[in-house]
């Protein structure tokens, strides 16, 4: 279980985060909801452990694993698909080949594909941050803008996706500026004005 308990942020005079407190259970999906710069990547990050908040605190429930989609996901821009995720679970000692061809190729992409991630289309990006996003069976998983680029296959391809995560007990918060067609949230929160209600 993730949570977010009075976290507020501040860059220079801005308040971006006034008091955030959020709870997330297991197979619970959430909306975060927020107009560009309202704060959800800020948000993200801070859960994440990569930005620090000026007060409050987030916790997780050992054996907790976060997996995190935030702004352009990050790869290695000379190497294929493949090995960027190959690259990124062996960090972790963690590379399911099966499982992450599986998750390619629901999104229609080949696993066997020699083209460079660089030569990526957003939206195949976008797919391919997606899957690292959850590679590892990481149980809470945080997208931000997850579709942004992605067709109306893919849109499908993602809802089901997150079906299968939420029915396998894993917790999802998608934060974005609009609806995502045919995906049905547990909860819905704006964040405006540095306040998720
Ligand atoms: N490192 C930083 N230093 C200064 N200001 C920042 C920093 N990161 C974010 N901001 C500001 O904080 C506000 C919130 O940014 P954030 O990226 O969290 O918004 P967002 O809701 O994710 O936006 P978008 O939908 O455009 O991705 C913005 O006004 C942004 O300019």
């Amino acid at each position: 279980m993730l949570q977010v308990t009075h976290v507020s942020k501040k860059f220079k005079d801005a308040d971006v985060l006034k008091d955030v407190s959020l709870t997330v259970k297991p197979g619970e999906l959430i909306h975060i909801v927020g107009i560009n710069g309202s704060g959800k990547s800020t948000l993200f990050k801070i859960i994440t452990g990569l930005l620090k908040a000026d007060s409050g605190t987030v916790s997780l429930d050992s054996g907790d694993v976060i997996g995190a989609l935030i702004e352009n996901p990050g790869f290695l821009e000379y190497e294929t698909a493949w090995d960027n995720l190959r690259f990124l679970a062996n960090v972790h000692h963690k590379f399911q080949a099966d499982k992450v061809k599986k998750l390619l190729t629901d999104f229609d992409l080949d696993p066997n594909s020699r083209q460079a991630i660089g030569k990526y289309s957003i939206g195949m990006r976008q797919k391919v941050g997606i899957v690292q996003a959850i590679m590892e069976d990481q149980n809470i998983i945080l997208l931000d803008e997850p579709t942004r680029g992605i067709d109306k296959k893919g849109v499908k391809q993602f809802v089901d996706l997150l079906e299968r995560l939420k029915a396998e007990g894993k917790a999802v918060v998608v934060a974005s500026h609009d609806d995502i067609p045919g995906l049905v949230y547990d909860r819905t929160l704006t964040l405006e004005n540095g306040e998720l209600k």
